[in-house]
């Protein structure tokens, strides 16, 4: 009997879309990354680099990561921007929280701005996965040496992953994406939001 409920609840489960909210301060590559991750599990072709404008409203992206349908949501950085990321935390099952890791001068803006990602009370819970993004320049500091920097109090239980990334040339990509999919799999919140959309009908996972 058991066996019954839980392949069907895996198979509910596989059908349902995992949202994950892509965040950080302006030019840290949130949009480029999403169009390489479109172009590394779709085979098409993202958007050449010069064609990228910065965000000002929303971003959508939906990819494939063994079997489990993601839907990624980007948003604008600027500073005058921000206050919309929070309309989004409620439905969000993991956060990417990306920074321009060769860009030192910017490293406190990008801290304070994720403190206060974290502090905020509807994405408690959540996944995150920080994201050390232009690697391929040579002043592009490492994973460990971010963390460093960024020196992140208030994780408590958080699951969470520095990995260093290229928006560029693809590094990082698809362990970050990978490591997205189990840890929602696995996560409370993900296991939450399941049961809310199941009480509101049909439709709404
Ligand atoms: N060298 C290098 N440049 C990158 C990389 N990712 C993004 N860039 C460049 O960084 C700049 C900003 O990239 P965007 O993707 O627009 O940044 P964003 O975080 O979406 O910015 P907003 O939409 O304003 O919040 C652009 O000039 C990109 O070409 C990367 O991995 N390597
Ligand atoms: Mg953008």
């Amino acid at each position: 009997m058991f066996s019954l409920f839980y392949g069907l609840w895996k198979h509910l489960f596989s059908k349902m879309e995992l949202h994950v909210l892509i965040l950080g301060i302006d030019k840290a590559g949130k949009t480029t990354l999403l169009e390489k991750m479109k172009s590394v599990y779709s085979n098409i072709e993202g958007l050449p680099h010069d064609r990228i404008v910065p965000t000002v409203g929303l971003n959508i992206g939906r990819i494939e990561v063994t079997n489990r349908k993601l839907v990624f949501w980007d948003l604008g950085g600027q500073v005058g921007l921000r206050s919309i990321w929070e309309k989004y935390y409620e439905e969000a099952h993991a956060v990417v929280f990306v920074v321009d890791a060769s860009c030192p001068s910017r490293f406190e803006d990008a801290k304070s701005a994720l403190e206060k990602v974290l502090r905020h009370e509807d994405l408690r819970g959540a996944p995150l996965l920080i994201l050390a993004n232009k690697q391929d320049l040579p002043e592009a500091v490492s994973s460990e040496e971010l963390a460093r920097y960024l020196d992140l109090k208030k994780l408590d239980e958080r699951v969470y992953m520095f990995e260093a990334v290229s928006a560029y040339d693809g590094m990082g990509i698809r362990e970050s994406a990978e490591w997205l999919v189990e840890v929602m799999e696995r996560s409370k919140r993900t296991e939450m939001l399941r049961v809310r959309a199941s009480a509101m009908g049909p439709g709404s996972a």
